[in-house]
């Protein structure tokens, strides 16, 4: 079975529209959790533009399930995970002033500092991940860093498969074959989406678990106005 993260990066985003506390990211989170996901992730930035490094202390103690804390490991973001302590840090290499997650790490150049931020959090039992390519070279980088897991970065597939190319998935099926026989755990995530989430799924092997935040809230909304339209005509007849 796949476990599905909901990222709630988006609910923070409308929040921070109006500057006050609708909607409420702690209810959010606590009603997702209550509608069965499997855990929450949170991607707090420097510029605190949508979750904040607030919201990632105040979320832990309400949270039941496994809260996924994914960020770059600059000093800041590694106090905020060692504090915290969630079940999972999930290392990106986000770029300045990038819109969102752009690549995964170069896991060989960036290897040394990789190892000693990674065992650090092993040492104070919070399991790692890091994002990567699905490219062969840097599975085999991941699993010398010593983490735990890799979660793979969906994009390109997403954007391929959107085109009509099935045969997108297929370096995601292999670098997992490979990682699984490395002994490393297999996340995935970014621009999952429910018109691609099951091939995805059917196709990609050993996936421990997918974290979905743009999509999914986004469908949220598609699927979620009719029923609200019709209680504000009830309310206003
Ligand atoms: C690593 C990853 O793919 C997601 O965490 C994604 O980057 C979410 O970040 P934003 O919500 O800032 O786009
Ligand atoms: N790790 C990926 C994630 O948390 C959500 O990415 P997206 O669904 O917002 O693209």
């Amino acid at each position: 079975m796949t476990k599905l993260s909901v990222n709630i990066n988006k609910i923070a985003t409308l929040r921070n529209a109006r500057g006050g506390d609708v909607p409420n990211v702690l209810e959010a989170a606590k009603n997702i959790e209550s509608f069965g996901a499997e855990g929450i992730t949170v991607h707090p930035r420097p510029d605190e533009r949508h979750i904040r490094y607030a919201d990632a202390r105040e979320l832990k103690p309400v949270l039941n399930t496994e809260f996924n804390i994914e960020g770059k490991p600059i000093q800041q973001f590694i106090d905020l995970v060692l504090e915290v302590k969630p079940a999972q840090v999930t290392l990106v290499p986000d770029a300045e002033n990038a819109i969102t997650s752009d690549s995964g790490w170069d896991t060989v150049k960036h290897r040394d500092y990789l190892k000693e931020v990674i065992a650090e959090f092993k040492a104070n039992g919070i399991r790692t991940s890091i994002f990567v390519d699905p490219v062969k070279k840097m599975i085999e980088g991941a699993a010398e860093t010593g983490s735990d897991r890799i979660e793979l970065y969906t994009e390109s597939f997403a954007v391929d498969f959107e085109k009509g190319n099935s045969n997108a998935v297929k370096p995601y099926a292999e670098c997992a074959k490979i990682a699984h026989e490395l002994g490393l755990g297999i996340n995935a995530g970014h621009d999952l989406s429910l018109k691609n989430i099951n091939y995805f799924k059917e196709n990609v092997p050993y996936l421990d678990e997918v974290s979905i935040g743009h999509a999914l809230i986004s469908e949220a909304l598609y699927l979620g106005l009719e029923k609200t339209i019709q209680q504000y005509l009830k309310l206003l007849k």
